[in-house]
């Protein structure tokens, strides 16, 4: 049975240890220790076969026994975030990234979902900025992001208002049958909300399909004509500025597309990561960053409460070097054929490493502190952080400029970053744009330490493993966000090999 083991904070570590299950693994390891002895005591008896016999079994044996110590001690970590506001001032910025590559893979409706469920989120609006980073450099995207925002205008104060879960709008009118609440009010509005999103999905459709007529040589979309797809300078667009940080207005929303030239590497979702927080170290600064894929949406609005929960209720920073939010995913088939629920990696191993160290870092759905991103140790290491690192809060200009690169604003920002202080002079984000282009160059990082010792790292196809290795061995311990644990939903697989088709199902359906 569960049992609080700390007192109770803005969370609580509970113990899942279960007596039965360590009896019975006790006995398995007696069987298998008794079997051992016995293979070697009658190994001069017998022949090779046995030999064989002995390794499979020494083999079988190591690796469970890695197995048990790993899940010997499972813990879950309860949340409190109402008790937020008793125990400090301020919530904390959090600036909050969404990738996307290709909108004919991913399709614009789907980044779009992801996009809005983000703005929907319980939290001060202010304190918030969304980045979407567009690999694809598709006006189809960008166009989408824009019609986006008209529509969460709408959408938000609607999901607040009548505290709606489903803040993707896809999910939420998904079901044929309308909600239940009686109010002639709320079907008026549900009714309203239903077609303004029906006509946002056609409308993005309509240019994904390139049935709408597009004028690129002009206005907005300028920025997109003639360009290569692998060959353009960098296009960033402020789509929307909650210019005085209100809280019940939306929160930025940020296109940005990052430079790219034949012969540059990309380095995939890393160097698209590493943009995201330059440019939003720039224009919001903000000390925690939550990156969500664009196939993935937030499924429980307070989400970005619990994870705070995790990472300012630890007694120091080193606890809590990032909060992992499991994956799971909807409309999985029946028995999950394709496992990809990761049932045994969540459930069983997931919390015995949650009463370790802490989960690996896992990509999207993950909060992490912008200075660790920067390749700092928390602070409270003091001087032994410096043998561990080269970046920390005290560094010279001149190193400063070789570990960040040559933008005096990036440095800046980073320094703020770095020492734990605010933004001291918001400027208004279009001003910003163009120191925001040089750092979103494909030069900018060349004799840096940008995808080395800070940011995400290069050298992998997947940012997140070694990424994940170097904070593990910066930082002492990670939170894994258990306590909600459908809080970030994703699109699996349910047919095949091929993983993007039914990305494409999903994205189609309301079109
Ligand atoms: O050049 C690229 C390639 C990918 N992406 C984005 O990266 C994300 C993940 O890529 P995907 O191909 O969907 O990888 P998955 O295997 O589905 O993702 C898992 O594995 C990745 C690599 O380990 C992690 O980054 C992800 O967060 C994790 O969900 C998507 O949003 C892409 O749009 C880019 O922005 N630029
Ligand atoms: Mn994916």
């Amino acid at each position: 049975m569960a049992k609080a083991i700390s007192p109770p904070n803005l969370y609580d570590k509970v113990s899942l240890q279960n007596p039965l299950h360590r009896a019975f693994d006790v006995t398995i390891f007696v069987l298998l220790i008794s079997l051992l002895v016995y293979r070697l005591l009658h190994f001069s008896s017998n022949g090779f076969a046995w030999l064989l016999a002995l390794l499979c079994e020494s083999c079988f044996t190591f690796t469970w026994v890695l197995t048990v110590s790993t899940k010997w001690n499972p813990v879950e970590y309860r949340t409190y975030p109402e008790r937020l506001s008793q125990k400090i001032q301020e919530l904390p910025p959090v600036d909050m990234f969404v990738t996307t590559a290709d909108p004919e893979l991913e399709p614009p409706i789907l980044t779009v979902n992801t996009v809005i469920s983000l703005l929907a989120v319980d939290y001060p609006a202010g304190k918030l900025a969304c980045y979407v980073s567009d690999d694809g450099c598709s006006p189809v995207t960008y166009y989408s992001l824009v019609e986006a925002s008209k529509f969460a205008r709408l959408w938000v104060p609607f999901c607040k208002k009548h505290d709606i879960q489903d803040r993707a709008p896809f999910r939420y009118f998904c079901s044929e049958e309308v909600p239940l609440n009686n109010s002639l009010e709320f079907q008026q509005e549900y009714n309203k909300m239903k077609d303004e999103y029906e006509e946002l999905a056609t409308k993005i459709n309509d240019a994904n399909k390139k049935s709408i007529d597009w004028n690129l040589s002009s206005g907005d979309f300028a920025a997109f004509s003639n360009i290569e797809r692998k060959n353009h300078p960098a296009i960033i667009k402020v789509v929307w500025e909650n210019k005085g940080g209100i809280s019940d207005e939306l929160p930025h929303l940020i296109y940005i597309s990052r430079e790219k030239r034949p012969k540059h590497p990309h380095h995939y979702k890393a160097g698209a990561m590493n943009v995201l927080t330059r440019v939003s170290g720039l224009m919001t600064n903000a000390p925690f960053i939550l990156n969500l894929d664009c196939d993935m949406f937030v499924n429980n609005p307070n989400i970005v409460r619990h994870a705070m929960c995790l990472l300012l209720g630890s007694r120091n920073e080193r606890e809590s070097g990032f909060v992992q939010c499991p994956q799971y995913f909807y409309d999985g088939l029946k028995h999950d054929p394709f496992g990809n629920q990761f049932e045994v990696l969540h459930k069983y191993l997931g919390n015995g490493i949650g009463g370790i160290q802490g989960p690996f870092y896992g990509g999207t759905g993950c909060f992490h502190r912008r200075k660790v991103i920067y390749g700092a140790c928390p602070h409270d290491i003091g001087i032994q952080a410096k043998s561990l690192t080269p970046v920390h809060g005290d560094l010279t200009e001149k190193e400063q400029l070789k570990i960040f690169g040559n933008s005096k604003e990036l440095i800046r920002s980073a320094a703020h970053a770095l020492q734990g202080k605010a933004n001291t002079s918001p400027r208004l984000l279009p001003n910003l744009n163009e120191a925001a282009k040089q750092v979103a160059g494909c030069g900018y990082e060349y004799g840096t330490s940008w995808g080395k010792e800070v940011g995400w790292q290069y050298g992998s196809a997947t940012e997140d493993i070694l990424t994940g290795l170097l904070i593990h061995a910066r930082v002492l311990a990670f939170r894994s966000l258990h306590a909600t644990s459908s809080s970030l939903l994703g699109v699996c697989s349910t047919g095949g090999t091929n993983r993007d088709d039914p990305t494409k199902e999903v994205g189609n359906r309301f079109a």
